[in-house]
């Protein structure tokens, strides 16, 4: 079994710096799925209300706990929906998504895009630090945020967002905002940290894969954890679901470091923040 080591959030939660993402896991799938990533030694596991699985997520947590596994050392994460934005809908969603998670409590409640035109991420984030104050999330954040929403965020709520979840990987590198998470004490958590699998067949990363008898995805997460992101990718068979987790034993050169700096072309995998609503 392999771990991930894990950090520190801004309110002295721990995190881990490596977690499995079960967007596009199928409903009845997901239980088994995360049971597998939870024996192969992952302790995250991040959903969201739009993925329809929570229950599966809560349900193979819930059967690690019963066979031994400290809840404490597990983490969740779940997200607000972005039809459910503004202070009551938020606390309603969040009840809801408790109730399919079946657990007592949740470690990372996130506003899943910003959806600037309905103008409602500053009461949905009230809502969060609501639910935060009373115990029932350890850590309350954001995703897809750009600039200008965390500015508008922190100049209107009280608690700094611990994470921020956006699109990361070599073809989009986020420079600009992950330089201002790193001056706001915010955690740059990477989703599609393998840009959906599009960039396994990139030339100058088999290079490295040769170079380190590792597969390319390998590459891409230890370039992850290098860059000091958390990042969550997401696998559907047992044995890339173990790969993707084996990559705290080997390290990339700076020069490997430099070339894969090199290859942000600015190109999501996913939709632009600023247009989803
Ligand atoms: N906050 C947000 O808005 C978003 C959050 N997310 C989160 O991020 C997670 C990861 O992002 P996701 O979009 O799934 O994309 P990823 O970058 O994690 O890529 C997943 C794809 O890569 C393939 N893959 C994974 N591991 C390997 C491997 N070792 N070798 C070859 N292929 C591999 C998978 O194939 P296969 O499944 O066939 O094994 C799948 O097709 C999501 O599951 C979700 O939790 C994602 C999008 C948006
Ligand atoms: O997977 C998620 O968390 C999403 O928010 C999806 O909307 C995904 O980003 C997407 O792009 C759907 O086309």
């Amino acid at each position: 079994m392999h771990f991930a080591p894990k950090v520190t959030l801004n309110n002295g939660v721990l995190i881990d710096t490596l977690g499995y993402g079960v967007y596009k896991v199928p409903a009845q799938d997901c239980a088994d799925l995360v049971a597998t990533a939870l024996d192969a030694g992952y302790r995250s596991v991040d959903t969201a209300a739009l993925y329809g699985n929570e229950e599966g997520v809560g349900q193979a947590v819930r059967a690690a706990v019963a066979a031994g596994t400290p809840r404490e050392d597990l983490f969740v994460t779940s997200k607000v929906w972005n039809d459910r934005h503004g202070y009551e809908s938020t606390l309603a969603a969040f009840d809801e998504s408790m109730e399919r998670l079946r657990l007592d409590y949740l470690d990372l409640f996130l506003i899943h895009w910003p959806c600037p035109d309905q103008g409602l991420f500053i009461p949905t984030y009230k809502a969060l630090e609501t639910l935060y104050a009373q115990g029932r999330v350890r850590a309350i954040g954001v995703s897809n945020f750009e600039p200008e929403h965390l500015h508008q965020l922190l100049d209107a709520c009280d608690v700094v967002p611990a994470v921020n979840q956006i699109e990361l990987h070599p073809w989009l590198q986020q420079r600009q905002l992950r330089a201002l998470h790193a001056e706001l004490g915010i955690a740059t958590q990477a989703w599609s940290p393998l840009a959906r699998g599009g960039l396994l067949d990139d030339p100058g990363l088999a290079l490295m894969s040769a170079t380190h008898e590792r597969s390319v995805a390998q590459i891409v997460l230890r370039w992850h954890i290098q860059s000091g992101h958390l990042a969550i990718p997401k696998a559907s068979s047992a044995a890339r679901i173990s790969e993707n987790l084996r990559v705290f034993d080997f390290a990339l050169s700076t020069a490997e470091m430099d070339t894969i700096a090199a290859m942000d072309r600015g190109q999501r995998a996913g939709s632009n923040p600023n247009q989803v609503n």
